[in-house]
Order: structure tokens, then sequence, then C-alpha cells
């Protein structure tokens, strides 16, 4: 099978709009095309013109500002009504005029729906479809038709969804799309459905899964499996209700493991990139533990997988992540052994040759410190810190802390200030400083770095980007404990550290150490 026989279509810029909380802008719309392009899917549905004035600006925007290199741009749109003449219908004339190369009609495909929600006959719905498709493609178009409720419909009459097929055929449609509307299918129905159809009908058929039983993936794969050559799908899942089949992990899963050509092959490692990006467009926090593309998709925690993968990767991992754009990380936690903190010195760039007796330190002290509250997993640079402070060449502190302390006022006029002093030895040197802020943790940040700046310049760079706090209640009454991440940024690239402790300034006071210390630690001359 060649990538021109088989047909991925994505459809996030229409099906995937009609998520909950999702609405894009004309430019979203139009850099959200951009990116599937550059993953090489062959079809992009951008919306429904005529019906939404934003897909209408949408297509015709599209034709001076979007130069696609791979897919081909589809407009969506219904059959005509029933009872009216195809070339008298606003909504296919507005198919048209969005000059699209292909169109994709969604038409009723299962007999309630027919009776019920259209209200007209089986044999009016034939000429529905029919008519449609014949005009549009009498106009130069290649017409594609999603048969709505195909499953449903089959279970119910299966002789009127392949009615519908053959008419659509007969008219010249290129893909009869069985589309599992209402996402109530299971992978081992779509295959007998498929595989019926399939011997019942000469032409291209395609499938649409909702992801209403978590099996949209899995029923698009048993659907290739018998037999059908176009697929759709929308970035991240985003679709009306549970969403739709995931189109990164049907590429990823079509490609890696099916064998088949669905894009061409340099696109691959696009995915991950474009899954964060598309994610950042529709201002949804990308999914970590999203399969082949999530951030977490590939991150070993357990310290058992890490000694194996040591030796090699494969044994934990069931693809190399390089392929789809994502990488391993190793995770050291309680859970990890000599292994995860050895192969996380090499993911850190640290070198433990010959190091043993440090890493097995550093393991008991990881475990006794999540005892404790204390979470590395997302904190690497504290890791780091921990890491190199057992070895040989390990850095020296960058100060002797005598004191610190910060208040909080609460004036008259409702403002609220806070102030900080520090006083710490730097060099034999005893520096007093006092900093404001709008919080005690701002305030100590400043007055910390301005005792340390004069020795360590790079200091002025280096800004609080988040702080998270939680807290953890477990240890029961009110000694609560407080966990601490600090975001830090010097504006080269950002990292987290964290601190514990019962009172949130002292727990804020050891995740603040540790940003300045591997500001420091990563850029040792300013
Ligand atoms: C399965 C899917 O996800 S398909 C995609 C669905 N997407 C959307 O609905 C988003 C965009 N939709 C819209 O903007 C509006 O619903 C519109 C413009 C399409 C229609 O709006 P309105 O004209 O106000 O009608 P309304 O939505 O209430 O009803 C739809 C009409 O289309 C008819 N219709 C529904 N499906 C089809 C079809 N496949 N072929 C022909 N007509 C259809 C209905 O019978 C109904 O007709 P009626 O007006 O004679 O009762
Ligand atoms: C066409 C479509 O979105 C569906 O049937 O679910």
């Amino acid at each position: 099978m060649t990538s021109t026989d088989f047909h991925v279509f994505d459809t996030t810029l229409r099906d995937g709009a009609q998520r909950e909380g999702v609405s894009y802008s004309v430019a979203d719309k139009l850099a959200v095309a951009r990116l599937l392009d550059e993953i090489g899917v062959g079809y992009i549905e951008g919306g429904w013109p005529g019906a939404l004035p934003k897909d209408t600006e949408f297509f015709s925007r599209a034709r001076t500002e979007l130069q696609l290199k791979h897919a081909q741009l589809v407009a969506f749109g219904s059959t005509r009504k029933a009872g009216v003449a195809v070339e008298d219908d606003l909504q296919v004339r507005a198919l048209l005029d969005a000059e699209t190369p292909v169109v994709c009609l969604v038409a009723k495909s299962d007999v309630r729906h027919v009776r019920e929600a259209l209200r007209t006959t089986l044999e009016e719905n034939l000429a529905m479809v029919a008519d449609t498709v014949a005009f549009l493609v009498g106009h130069g178009r290649r017409v594609f038709v999603d048969c709505e409720h195909f499953f449903d419909g089959y279970a119910a009459d299966p002789g009127y969804g392949v009615r519908v097929l053959d008419a659509a055929f007969a008219a010249g449609a290129e893909v009869g799309v069985l589309c599992d509307t209402n996402g109530g299918m299971l992978p081992m129905g779509v295959g007998r459905v498929v595989a019926d159809v399939r011997a019942r009908t000469p032409g291209k058929l395609g499938i649409h899964c909702q992801d209403d039983t978590g099996c949209a993936v899995a029923n698009t794969l048993a659907a290739v499996e018998a037999g059908v050559t176009h697929v759709q799908g929308t970035a991240n899942g985003y679709g009306e209700r549970a969403g739709n089949a995931d189109t990164f992990v049907l590429v990823a899963n079509l490609v890696t493991k099916m064998g088949i050509p669905a894009v061409p092959a340099e696109c691959l490692p696009e995915l991950q990139r474009v899954s964060h990006a598309i994610a950042e467009l529709a201002n949804i926090a990308p999914d970590d533990h999203q399969p082949y593309v999530g951030a977490s998709a590939f991150a070993h925690k357990a310290g058992l997988h890490a000694s194996a993968i040591k030796v090699s990767p494969g044994l934990y991992n069931h693809l190399d992540p390089t392929v789809v754009g994502n990488d391993m990380r190793i995770l050291v936690t309680e859970m990890a052994g000599r292994a995860s903190v050895e192969l996380k010195g090499r993911e850190l760039g640290v070198d433990l040759a010959g190091q043993a007796d440090a890493i097995g330190r550093v393991v008991d002290q990881v475990k006794v410190l999540e005892a404790d509250g204390w979470s590395f997993e997302a904190a690497d640079a504290s890791f780091e810190l921990l890491l190199r402070s057992q070895l040989p060449e390990a850095p020296p502190p960058l100060f002797e802390l005598e004191s610190y302390r910060t208040s909080v006022e609460h004036w008259r006029n409702g403002v609220v200030v806070s102030e900080a002093t520090v006083k710490v030895h730097v060099d034999g040197e005893r520096i007093i400083s006092t900093g404001e802020g709008n919080g005690p943790v701002n305030a100590l940040d400043n007055a910390l770095r301005q005792a340390l700046v004069s020795r360590y310049p790079q200091l002025a760079d280096v800004a609080l980007a988040d702080y998270k706090v939680r807290i953890l209640g477990w240890k029961g009454g009110t000694s609560a404990t407080t966990r601490v991440l600090i975001d830090t940024t010097d504006g080269a690239g950002e990292w987290t550290t964290v601190g514990v402790h019962a009172n949130i300034v002292e727990a804020s006071w050891h995740a603040l150490v540790d940003a300045l210390a591997y500001a420091v630690l990563r850029r040792p001359q300013p």
C-alpha cells in the first residue's frame, strides 16, 4: 500500500471545534491548519462554510494565506434539505463558494434518523445524497460522504446504510465514511460491520469514530484491519462530547505498528511538537499521559524498569521515542533504584562513573526525603543539586546562612506589603540585606539575590516564573506538611526546585535557595 492509497483525514477544525470549551479565531484556525500540514495528513477539514461565519471567512482567507505542502483543504456541509432542489440550497452553494478541491458531506444513513430527525422518506434521503454529490462533482469537486450513525443504523437495517453508500458512489463520491457518531461501538463490532460492508460494496471506505466508549482509536484500527483506507481523527482527540480518535495516536499506530505509510516518513518526528502547539492554540493544557506524544509517554519511574533500560532502552519502551519526536525520561523518586540514579545522571550530564557509593547515598536520601513529603520527579534542578552534593567535586554552597526574617504588613488603606532581611556569609564576608515584595517569598527572593549578586552577577538575570504550593495533609492533625515548587528562569532556560517544611516560608526558602544555586551551576561564569 502507498500513502496515496491510504488517507489520513483530520477534522480538528470541524469536529474538533465541537469540543466544549474550544473556540478558535480565524487566525487560530489558519495556524492549526499549517501545523496539521506539517505532520503530513492528506486532508484537513476546515469547517462548515455557510453555517458558521468564522468558517466562511477561514476558507476565504485560506485561498491566499494557506500554502499547504501535503494536505488538501476540505469544506464540510450536509446534503441538500429534504424537498429542496439542490441548486437552490444555500448551504450547498456555500460549499461551492468555499472553493476547496474536496467537499465532505454529512448524510443520514440510519432509517431512524431519516424518519425521526429529517422527517422524510428513505427514498428522498437517497435522492438528497445522490443529488448533492452529483451537483458538487459536476462543479469539479471531489466528494467524500460521512454516513452519520452508520453503525447504529446497520444494527437496525443493514441494507439501508449500504444503499446510501451505493447512492453516493453511483453519483461520483470517492469515499464513503462509516461514522460511529454516538461513539458506542467496540472494536469487535466495528471489525464485523466493516468486513460485511467491504464485501457488499466495491467503493473506497473510510471510518470516523467518536470516543464515547474510550475505543475511538481501537475502533479505527479495527476498521483499517477490516479494509477501510481512509481514517478520520482530530488533534489530541478533541471533539464533540468525549472526543474523537486522536490523529497523532492513529498516525503513530498506523505507521509504526501496522506498517501503513499513512503520512510521509519524514513527518513522524513532528508529532509531539505539533500536538503541543495545537494544544496551545486550543488553550487546553497538553495531556502528559497521552500515548506517544505526552510528556510522560516515555517517562519511567520504577527502579526495576530503569535497571533493564540501563541494559537496553527497548526492554521497557514499546518504541524509540525519538521516532515520534518525544524523549525518554527517567524519574527519580522513592521508587528509584541505583540504575534510576545512574540513568538520570546521564540525562543531566553528570558523570557518575566509579561513584557507586555516592549513587547508593542518593538513592537512600531520596527515599527518606520523599517519605517526608519531598518530591523530585518535577524538580530536576533540586535533584541535580542533591546528586552533585554527594560527589567529590561537589559545588560549594553559595553562602552560609546566619538568619532570615520576613514579615507581612496589612495597612489601614488595604495595601499589603512584605519585607525580608537576610544575614548571610559569602566568602567570609557578612552581608545583611533587606528586600521588599508583594509577598514574603518575593521579599526573601529580592533580599537574598541582592545579598549575593555582587559575588554572583549572573543572578541579576534570574526571576521566579511560577510558584506552586501543595499542603500534604497526611501527617494528620494541625502539623500538615507544605511542599513548594518554584519555577525559575534566566531568560535562556527554566528549572524547577522543591522545598518541604511544616512552615510555608521555610519550605519556600529551601526551594528558593536551590533555585539560585542552580542558576549559578548552570552559568558558572556571568
Ligand atoms: C455528526 C456531526 O457532528 S455533523 C456536524 C454538526 N455540526 C454542527 O451542527 C455545527 C454547525 N451547525 C449550525 O450552525 C446549524 O445547526 C446549521 C446552520 C447547520 C443549521 O441550523 P438551522 O437551520 O437553524 O437548523 P437546525 O440546526 O435547528 O436543524 C438542522 C436542519 O438540518 C436538517 N438536517 C440535519 N442533517 C441533515 C442532513 N444530513 N442532510 C440534510 N439536512 C439535514 C434537519 O432536519 C434540520 O432541518 P429543518 O430545519 O428542516 O428542521
Ligand atoms: C460526521 C460526524 O462527525 C459524525 O458522524 O460523528
